[in-house]
C-alpha cells in the first residue's frame, strides 16, 4: 500500500485531466484551491469538534443544531463556490450543482426556517454524515493539490460514501418529512390566490416534489461516485458524456 502519491507537475501548478488530455491549473488557481480546501477542512473540523463537545457536555442532541448552526451555515454556503470551481477543476457542473443546491436548501429552507424540527434525530444524522464526508473530501483535495496524498485519505474519500451517502439522504428525507405537518399547518412560504401576481405556490407540495426528486437524482449521484471510485482506486478509464 503506497503511503503517498506523486504525480503533479512540480512547477507551482497542478495538472488536471480533460477528455483524456492533461490541462494545467495555473499557479493562482492552485493557490486559491489550496486555501479554499484548507479553510473548508478546518471549518468542518471545527463543526465536528463543536458537535462532539456539545454532546459530551450535555449528553443530549437537543439544542445541538442551534449551537452549531452559524458554523454550518457559513461553511455550507461558502461551498457555493464549488459551482464556480467547475470552470477550473475536472468536475461536472450538473453533479456539483445538484449536490450543493440540495445542501443549501436543507440548511436554509428546512433546518434554519423550521425551528420545530431542529431537534429531530434525523438532523443530527445528516449533520454527522456531512461532517465526516466533508472533512475527508476537502482533506483529499488539499493533499492531492500538494502532491502528497496519503493512501488512507484517498481510500476514505472513495469508500466512506458507500455508506454515508444513503445515510445522509435518509437523514435529509426524514427531516423534510418531519417538517411537512408544520409547513401544512402554517402555510409558510406559500402564496395563495387571489394575489396581485396571480400565481399560487404551495411550499408543502413543493417539499413533496423535492422528496420525490431524490428518486431519480440520488442514484445518478451515487453512480457518479461509484464511477469516480473505479477510476481513482482501480485506474479504470471512464468516458463520460459532457454536461
Ligand atoms: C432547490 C431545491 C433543490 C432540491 C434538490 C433535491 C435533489 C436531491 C438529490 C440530491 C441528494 C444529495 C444528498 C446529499 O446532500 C447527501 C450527502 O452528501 S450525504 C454525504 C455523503 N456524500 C458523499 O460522499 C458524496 C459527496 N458528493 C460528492 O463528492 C460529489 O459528487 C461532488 C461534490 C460533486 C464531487 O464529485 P466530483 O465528480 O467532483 O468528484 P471528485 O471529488 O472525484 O473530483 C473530480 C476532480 O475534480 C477535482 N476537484 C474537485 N473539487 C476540487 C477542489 N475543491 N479542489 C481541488 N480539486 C478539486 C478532483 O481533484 C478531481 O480531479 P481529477 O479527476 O483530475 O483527479
Amino acid at each position: 500500500m503506497a503511503s503517498s502519491e506523486e504525480d503533479g507537475s512540480g512547477n507551482g501548478s497542478v495538472e488536471e485531466k480533460e477528455n483524456g488530455k492533461k490541462r494545467s491549473l495555473g499557479a493562482l488557481a492552485t493557490a486559491w484551491l489550496i486555501f479554499y480546501n484548507i479553510a473548508m477542512t478546518a471549518g468542518w473540523l471545527v463543526l465536528g469538534i463543536a458537535m462532539a463537545r456539545f454532546y459530551i457536555q450535555r449528553g443530549t442532541h437537543r439544542g445541538l443544531f442551534r449551537s452549531v448552526q452559524k458554523i454550518l451555515k457559513f461553511f455550507q454556503t461558502f461551498a457555493l463556490l464549488e459551482v464556480v470551481h467547475c470552470a477550473v477543476v475536472h468536475t461536472s457542473v450538473l453533479v456539483t450543482g445538484v449536490q450543493v443546491s440540495s445542501r443549501i436548501f436543507m440548511v436554509w429552507f428546512i433546518a434554519h426556517s423550521i425551528k420545530q424540527i431542529q431537534n429531530e434525530e434525523s438532523v443530527i444524522l445528516f449533520l454527522v454524515v456531512w461532517t465526516v464526508t466533508e472533512i475527508t473530501r476537502y482533506s483529499f483535495y488539499t493533499f492531492n493539490l500538494l502532491n502528497h496524498l496519503p493512501y488512507f485519505i484517498k481510500w476514505a474519500r472513495y469508500n466512506f460514501f458507500i455508506i454515508l451517502y444513503p445515510a445522509g439522504v435518509a437523514g435529509e428525507l426524514l427531516t423534510i418529512y418531519a417538517a411537512l405537518p408544520y409547513v401544512k399547518k402554517t402555510g409558510m412560504y406559500s402564496l395563495r390566490l387571489p394575489n396581485k401576481y396571480n400565481v399560487s405556490f404551495d411550499y408543502y407540495y413543493f417539499l413533496i416534489i423535492v422528496m420525490f426528486s431524490y428518486i431519480p437524482l440520488f442514484p445518478q449521484l451515487y453512480l457518479h461516485m461509484l464511477r469516480q471510485r473505479r477510476k481513482v482506486l482501480h485506474g479504470e478509464v471512464i468516458v463520460e458524456k459532457d454536461d
